[in-house]
């Protein structure tokens, strides 16, 4: 058995994480506070979690052969999936000849939570049909359309408005609102270009029209499923905006997310941080999607509570206990999103900082071309309104440049 304590040696745990943005940095950096081995693989470099690891490496993550290769090279005790787009059918191999090699004792490595779990969430598909199919949770209405004759069919039997995704896709891109008739070709063509794998399937969901979404982070620990406070959040275009906790709400809706959120965490298995989403209106919960890893609307944890989503995930996957998970009081963050090409400059960043209870994290991407997410402000408040604007003020506070 490795243990933890002391990297770079013979006996140390070393955790390969798969993705090495914003999220895998926190996670990276929780990981070297118990003196883990941590190596960082992304399609870029200088990637925010490859500049807090012990190695880094290069690769394109839907390659299986690649993914398979670093892996084989590297030897890691964990697999962390730290973004969706990655060759999931290798993992799932990896850790079947892992569990046969194994025999009755414990295999030489795991993929967290489960390769499964991350072959089932990597596209919509999977999880839509185990959480709406399987397992009989509520969900929008939705249909899965491959060319646009079936899309036009789909948006006219789930009629107007509507959502629609590509099946492979993430923070928004690809994904339009369908108002009115004239929308409907453009989205298509949208979905199109926009997802992960080019063009190709997507999904049709009907328009749910909650009162406010949450994200539920969940967490499956040796000592059985823990939950945090409901974090509430604003997406413009499909992406995180502000995110706050906790998220006032009907207790009866409360138990009806943990319910769904224990029901499909269970299913997915393994160890971990799960963010699963859901609209809520008044007492109504719909399940929408989860990431079996920390979510980015969960950043607020970096102030909201005692054991952030990412000291939580580091603990759950190294087997520790997690007696009690402290939420500290109303709390924000403010997405930084960059709009342009070139290298990320700040200014005034003091000014960002200068009120009681507030924090930055800037996550070192090395460069922006298009739109891309930057940073986060984070605040504490005397109430939620108080904790936004906050975390509001100190993003307007900052500059911005790519130069
Ligand atoms: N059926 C729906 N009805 C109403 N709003 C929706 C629906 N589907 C998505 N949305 C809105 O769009 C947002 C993004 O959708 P979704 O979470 O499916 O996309 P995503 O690209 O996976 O986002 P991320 O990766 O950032 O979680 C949701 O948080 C919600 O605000
Ligand atoms: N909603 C998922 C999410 O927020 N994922 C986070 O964004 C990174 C990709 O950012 P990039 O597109 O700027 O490289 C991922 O690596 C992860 O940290
Ligand atoms: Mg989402």
């Amino acid at each position: 058995m490795p243990t933890i304590g002391t990297p770079l040696t013979p006996g140390a745990t070393r955790v390969l994480l798969l993705g090495s943005g914003e999220l895998g940095k926190e996670v990276a950096i929780e990981l070297q506070r118990f003196g883990v081995e941590v190596i960082a693989v992304d399609r870029y470099p200088d990637a925010p979690a490859m500049q807090v690891a012990h190695r880094s490496h290069v690769i394109d993550m839907l390659d299986g052969a690649a993914v398979r290769a670093v892996i084989e090279r590297e030897r890691p005790h964990l697999v962390v999936p730290e973004i969706e787009a990655i060759h999931t059918d290798t993992l799932v191999a990896l850790e079947r000849e892992w569990t046969a090699a194994a025999g009755d004792g414990a295999p030489a490595a795991r993929v967290i939570p489960t390769a499964r779990a991350a072959r089932l969430t990597m596209d919509r598909e999977g999880i839509r049909r185990l959480a709406a199919e399987e397992l009989g949770i509520p969900v929008s209405p939705y249909r899965f359309v491959d060319n646009r004759d079936d899309y036009r069919a789909a948006v006219a039997a789930l009629g107007l408005p509507c959502v629609v995704k590509p099946v492979m896709s993430s923070s928004g891109h690809g994904q339009s609102l369908v108002r009115d008739a004239d929308d409907i070709d453009a989205a298509w063509d949208y979905a199109q270009t926009g997802g992960r794998a080019g063009a190709g399937r997507a999904i049709v969901e009907g328009f749910v029209d909650f009162d406010y979404e949450i994200t539920l982070l969940t967490v499956r620990h040796a000592g059985g499923t823990g939950f945090c406070e409901p974090i509430g959040h604003l997406q413009r275009e499909g992406d995180y905006r502000e995110s706050w906790q906790p998220q006032p709400m009907p207790a009866r809706a409360l138990q009806r997310a943990q319910a769904m959120a224990r029901q499909v965490s269970d299913a997915l298995g393994g160890r971990g941080v799960f963010g699963m989403e859901f609209f809520v209106k008044g007492e109504q919960v719909w399940f929408s999607e989860v990431s079996p890893r920390p979510h980015d609307t969960g950043l607020v944890t970096l102030v909201s509570q005692d054991l952030s989503e990412f000291a939580l995930h580091a603990r759950a996957i190294l087997g520790l206990p997690i007696p009690v998970i402290r939420q500290l009081g109303p709390s924000a963050s403010c997405a930084l999103l960059a709009q342009g090409h070139g290298v990320p400059v700040f200014g005034n960043v003091a000014a960002a900082l200068a009120a009681p209870d507030t924090a930055l994290r800037l996550f070192g991407k090395p460069r922006v071309a298009g739109h891309r997410r930057v940073g986060v402000t984070l605040a504490r408040g005397a109430d939620i309104d108080d904790a936004r604007r906050i975390a509001r003020e100190a993003a307007a506070a900052l500059t911005m440049e790519l130069v």
